[in-house]
C-alpha cells in the first residue's frame, strides 16, 4: 500500500468510527450547523431505506393512469377512485403517499392536481415506459443477495426480456411479440439525443454510421437536425432493414443505408467519418467490448471519430444512477456494467484509437458523451 493509500485509509477508518458512535450522533444533531448537516443526512439515510416505497408510488401512479386523470385536474378524492378503479380510502392514500413526493398536489381541500414531478411524469411518455419496465428489475432485486450469489448464471427477468427482445445475444432467441421492448427503446431514445444534439456539432461530419442503430430513431433525431449527413445503420440483419426502411421513410431513402451484420463477427463497414456506439457499450461485458471497439477502429480511416453515448459511472453529481442503478440493472441483466470515463478511455487507448475526450452534457442521468479519434 503506497503511503497516500494506507492515509486515506485510515481517514475513512477514523472517520467511520466516530459517524459510527451514538454519543457523535445525539452531540452532532444539536449542534448548529454540524445539526443541519446531521439532520440532511438522516434524511438522506431515511430515503435509502424507504426509497423502493417512493419508486412503488410511482409505479401505482403510472399503472393505474392516474398521471393522465390527474391532468384533467382539480378532481376530487371520489371521482379520481372511480377513474383508476379504485375505492376512495385507497386512491386517497395513493393521492397523499404522492404528495411529498411531488407526484400530486392538493392545493385546496379535495381538489387534487399534478405536483410538480407529476407534471413532467405525466407529459413522458418514455419515461412513464421505463417505470413500467421496471417491474422486471424490481422483481429480480426482490432478493439482492440471491441475484448477486447467482453469479449472472441463472435466468432472471430482465435477462428473459432482453433476450427474447434479441438485443443480447441476437436475433436467434427473438420472440414474436417485442412491442414493449421497441416502445421503451424508442421512447427513451430522446433522451441519449438530445444530449447529443446540445453537445456534439455534426457541421465537418459527412457520414455517420450508427452501430447497432435498432430502428434508426437516434439517426432520425441527428439527421433531422443535420440534413447535410449521409446515415448508415448497422444492426442485426432483420433489424437493419426494417431500420433503414422506416429511416429512410422519414427522412429519404437517398440519405440511408442500412448494413445487416453482427458487430461482434462481421466487420464494421467503412467510409464513415463518424461511428456512434449509443447505448451498446454497457450492455456488453469487458471481453466482447474491448472486440467491438477494435472492430470499429480497424474500420474508421485516420481521423475518423468514435461517438460513444450512454448512461456511465462516477458521473459527479450523479453516482447512485451510473454504479447504485445500472450496476444492478445490468448485473440483473447479465451482461454487462457500466464504465467510468477513465475506464472507457483506457479501452478506447488499447483498441488503438489516438485521443478520446469526455464531451460534458447536461443530464448525465440521460447519457454522458465520449468522443475518441481514430
Ligand atoms: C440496447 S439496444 C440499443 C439501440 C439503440 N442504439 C438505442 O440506443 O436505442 C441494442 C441494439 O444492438 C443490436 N445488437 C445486439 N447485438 C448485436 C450484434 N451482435 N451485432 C449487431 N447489432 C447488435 C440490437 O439489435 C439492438 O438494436
Amino acid at each position: 500500500m503506497s503511503k497516500w493509500t494506507t492515509f486515506k485509509v485510515g481517514y475513512v477508518t477514523r472517520r467511520n468510527r466516530v459517524f459510527a458512535s451514538p454519543k457523535f450522533q445525539h452531540w452532532a444533531a444539536r449542534l448548529p450547523i454540524i445539526k443541519w448537516i446531521a439532520r440532511s443526512r438522516a434524511d438522506a439515510a431515511f430515503d435509502l431505506l424507504a426509497g423502493f416505497a417512493y419508486s412503488q408510488v410511482l409505479r401505482a401512479f403510472v399503472e393505474s393512469g392516474l398521471f393522465d386523470v390527474l391532468k384533467d385536474g382539480p378532481l376530487s378524492a371520489a371521482v379520481i377512485a372511480a377513474r383508476i378503479d379504485l375505492s376512495e380510502s385507497a386512491a386517497l392514500t395513493l393521492l397523499r403517499a404522492g404528495r411529498p413526493l411531488m407526484l400530486s398536489e392538493e392545493p385546496a381541500p379535495d381538489q387534487w392536481m399534478l405536483g410538480e414531478q407529476g407534471a413532467v411524469f405525466a407529459s413522458n411518455p418514455g419515461v412513464q415506459a421505463m417505470v413500467r419496465h421496471h417491474r422486471l428489475l424490481y422483481t429480480d432485486l426482490a432478493d439482492p443477495l440471491a441475484l448477486l450469489r447467482a453469479d449472472r448464471r441463472e435466468p432472471t427477468a430482465l435477462s428473459r426480456f432482453w433476450t427474447y427482445a434479441g438485443a443480447l445475444h441476437g436475433a436467434s432467441e427473438r420472440g414474436t411479440d417485442t412491442a414493449e421492448y421497441s416502445q421503451l427503446m424508442a421512447a427513451s431514445q430522446h433522451f441519449v439525443a438530445d444530449e447529443v444534439l446540445a453537445s456534439v456539432g455534426f457541421r465537418d461530419v459527412e457520414r455517420l454510421l450508427d452501430v447497432g442503430g435498432g430502428h434508426g430513431a437516434f439517426l432520425r433525431h441527428i439527421g433531422a437536425a443535420w440534413p447535410h449527413l449521409k446515415l448508415g445503420l448497422f444492426d442485426l440483419p432483420e433489424v437493419a432493414e426494417a431500420g433503414a426502411k422506416l429511416l429512410g421513410e422519414a427522412l429519404g431513402a437517398s440519405r440511408v443505408t442500412g448494413h445487416p451484420g453482427n458487430f461482434f463477427k462481421d466487420s464494421v463497414p467503412q467510409g464513415y467519418d463518424m461511428v456512434s456506439l449509443i447505448r451498446i457499450l454497457h450492455d456488453h461485458d469487458d471481453a466482447p467490448a474491448q472486440g467491438l471497439l477494435a472492430n470499429i477502429h480497424a474500420s474508421l480511416a485516420p481521423g475518423a471519430q468514435l461517438l460513444i453515448a450512454e448512461p456511465m459511472a462516477q458521473i459527479p453529481g450523479a453516482e447512485p444512477m451510473g454504479e447504485a442503478f445500472f450496476g444492478l440493472y445490468l448485473w440483473a441483466m447479465g451482461s454487462g456494467r457500466p464504465r467510468s470515463p477513465a475506464e472507457i478511455i483506457a479501452m478506447l487507448q488499447a483498441a488503438g484509437f489516438a485521443s478520446a475526450r469526455v464531451v460534458a452534457t447536461a443530464q448525465p442521468v440521460n447519457a454522458s458523451i465520449i468522443i475518441a479519434r481514430a
